[in-house]
């Protein structure tokens, strides 16, 4: 099938196929062309889609190419019409021809389509087009976070945004006219850019040396405050690796030069299709020495008293979720087609859209109002009812519950940060006041980590945890630190706490919470869980299902994206058995 086909099939799936383009695209193992390339091809023809509609229509060649659909048509001619190369199909193919036999016809609408819409060039048409994506698509800026394992944020503004017009807030970059920036005053090396700025075009993104991150998702490592006499990291759930070489990065950048002990972060994905991403973000951001992957390696099969661990005094733990705090930059562009042949098409009018529009995201109401959740790969579910969404709120929130756990459990960790990219309470305050009052927490002298005692920016962030969700609890909301997206921040809707020890209030026996066999082994239950000393059973009724590994990163993890592309499943029998206690030094 050839690049056009393959792009008019996925152009084509009802609503009820979910995914955005890029999950549609590049979670199909069976697409014969290259996925980059049918993306741009599909991305780009939606953005042009009002012009060339009026372009088909009036050149009325569907009506002589019976062969061509208004879909194919539309990929055809975009290509023919504004791609450098032409249609990328041999000049003797039945398909290139069909469009080409009218290229004069092709031509003069395409002018007569610039001059309606008062543009000077077809370059000043396509900043209209541009910017009219940004203004329907992209209600957020694009956050840059500049990785300062491989350059430093003076370099960046000095080199890759040095044609850059500083503005002073976040709603400046998204309402500013070209290409605007702003330094965030909250998180060290953070930018919001113009979200019409094409920076995985640059060689900036192409290296590493920036990341595409939302704001809230750089809260975790920057909370954390990894110091280095804190000595060794995990991060706990780490692909796609947004969060792991930020933390990286901020550990090396308080190492001295001397030639001292460096700190290692240990990074674990229990997923190993996802671990292979993780490997290359890892790579490409320039944070392979330090870090340490634990492919295909479940946190909670590592034990906290390896000796590997011992010196590990921070815990970064960005667990699976809901994914419901997610902006829908993942939603699918709109689509304008021109008529079919046959149909009786209305002169068009210059710059109004009163067209057709492929209605992708209304199914006609049958589900429009049931809860959604959304995987890890961005996939969305749709649960048929509200309990069916409390249930899996609930299965989830057992899960993360005791990730949290399991990471109190570790002898010389003294912070952790639990984050979340949910807006349910259930998942993010409810989950604190649990770990809070369970016996590693008290064992181990747990408590949050107040608002005053945070870094600058975490503590000047004006949105936090809720009153109702920490049940009453003022030191504990005013601790958690939450965004909502749609609030006129430019930001996800995200959950972020920190937990700090406090060695003299706690009360352990320095055994650690579960029952463990002859051998030290930790005894655990027919599905896996481990059993606690005192009697309980690690995990709540209910959380033995297996959760639902529910986060979409699509909002934050382009690059990550990008470096998907050749993903190859990675055996489940590699992965390691039971306990897991070491990288083997
Ligand atoms: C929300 S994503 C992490 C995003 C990542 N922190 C980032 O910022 O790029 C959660 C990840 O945790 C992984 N995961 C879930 N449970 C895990 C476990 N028990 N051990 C290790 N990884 C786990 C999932 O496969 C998924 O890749």
């Amino acid at each position: 099938m050839s690049l056009y086909h393959e792009a008019a099939e996925i152009l084509s799936l009802s609503p009820e196929a979910g995914g955005n383009l890029k999950t549609r695209i590049f979670n199909r193992k069976d697409l014969k062309s290259p996925q980059q390339q049918i993306y741009a091809l599909a991305l780009e023809t939606c953005k042009w889609s009002a012009v060339l509609k009026e372009v088909i229509e009036n050149a009325g060649i569907l009506k002589l190419e019976r062969k061509l659909t208004p879909i194919l048509a539309s990929l055809l001619v975009h290509d023919y019409l504004l791609a450098k190369k032409g249609i990328a199909l041999p000049s003797t193919h039945g398909l290139r021809a069909a469009v080409e036999r009218h290229k004069a016809r092709l031509s003069s609408e395409l002018t007569r389509a610039r001059l309606r819409r008062k543009a000077v060039s077809i370059d000043a048409l396509r900043d209209q087009v541009e910017a009219a994506f940004a203004e329907k698509e992209n209600l957020y800026p694009r956050w840059v976070r500049v990785n300062t394992l491989l350059t430093t944020l003076e370099d960046q503004l000095d080199g890759t945004f040095n044609d850059f017009t500083r503005v002073h807030s976040t709603k400046d970059v998204i309402s500013g006219r070209g290409k605007c920036l702003y330094i965030d005053e909250h998180v060290p090396n953070l930018l919001a850019v113009s979200p019409s700025f094409e920076i995985t075009k640059t060689d900036a993104y192409k290296s590493g040396k920036v990341i595409l991150q939302d704001k809230a998702s750089c809260f975790p490592a920057y909370l954390l405050d990894a110091m280095p006499e804190d000595g060794d990291a995990i991060d706990t759930c780490s692909a796609p690796g947004n969060k792991t070489t930020h933390l990286t990065a901020i550990i090396r950048s308080r190492i001295p030069d001397a030639p001292v002990k460096q700190p290692k972060v240990f990074a674990f994905e229990k997923n190993p299709r996802r671990a292979k991403t993780l490997e290359k973000m890892v790579k490409l951001a320039g944070g392979d020495k330090i870090t340490r992957i634990g492919f295909g390696q479940d946190f909670l099969k590592v034990n906290p008293a390896g000796s590997v661990y011992k010196e590990v005094g921070c815990l970064l733990l960005d667990p699976s979720c809901s994914g419901s705090g997610i902006v829908s930059r993942d939603s699918l562009p709109t689509l304008y087609l021109p008529e079919p042949a046959g149909a009786n098409p209305q002169p068009p009018k210059a710059g109004k859209e009163q067209n057709r529009k492929r209605k992708r995201t209304d199914d006609g109401g049958k589900d429009a109002d049931k809860p959604v959740l959304v995987d890890d790969d961005g996939e969305e579910t749709v649960l048929s009812s509200e309990k069916e969404l409390s249930a899996r709120l609930e299965a989830l929130a057992s899960f993360q519950l005791i990730l949290l756990q399991h990471a109190m459990e570790f002898p010389a960790a003294k912070k952790i940060t639990y984050s979340t990219c949910s807006i349910h309470a259930q998942e993010n305050e409810q989950v604190v006041l649990k770990a809070l009052q369970s016996d590693v927490a008290r064992r181990r002298g747990w408590r949050i980590l107040k608002r005053q005692q945070q870094v600058r920016g975490m503590h000047e962030w004006p949105v936090r945890g809720s009153l109702e969700g920490a049940e009453g609890d003022e030191d504990v909301a005013e601790g958690c630190i939450r965004s909502y997206k749609d609030d006129g921040r430019g930001v996800m809707g995200f959950f972020v706490a920190a937990f700090t020890r406090d060695p003299d209030q706690a009360e352990d026996d320095g055994d650690g919470p579960y029952l463990r066999d002859d051998d030290g082994r930790i005894v655990r239950d027919k599905v896996g869980m481990p059993t606690m000393k005192y009697g309980q059973r690690a995990l709540s009724q209910g959380s033995h299902e297996k959760p639902q590994d529910n986060t979409n990163r699509a909002a934050e993890d382009d690059n990550a994206e990008a470096a998907d592309e050749s993903y190859s499943e990675v055996d489940s029998d590699d992965v390691g058995d039971d306990e897991w206690d070491g990288f083997g030094d």
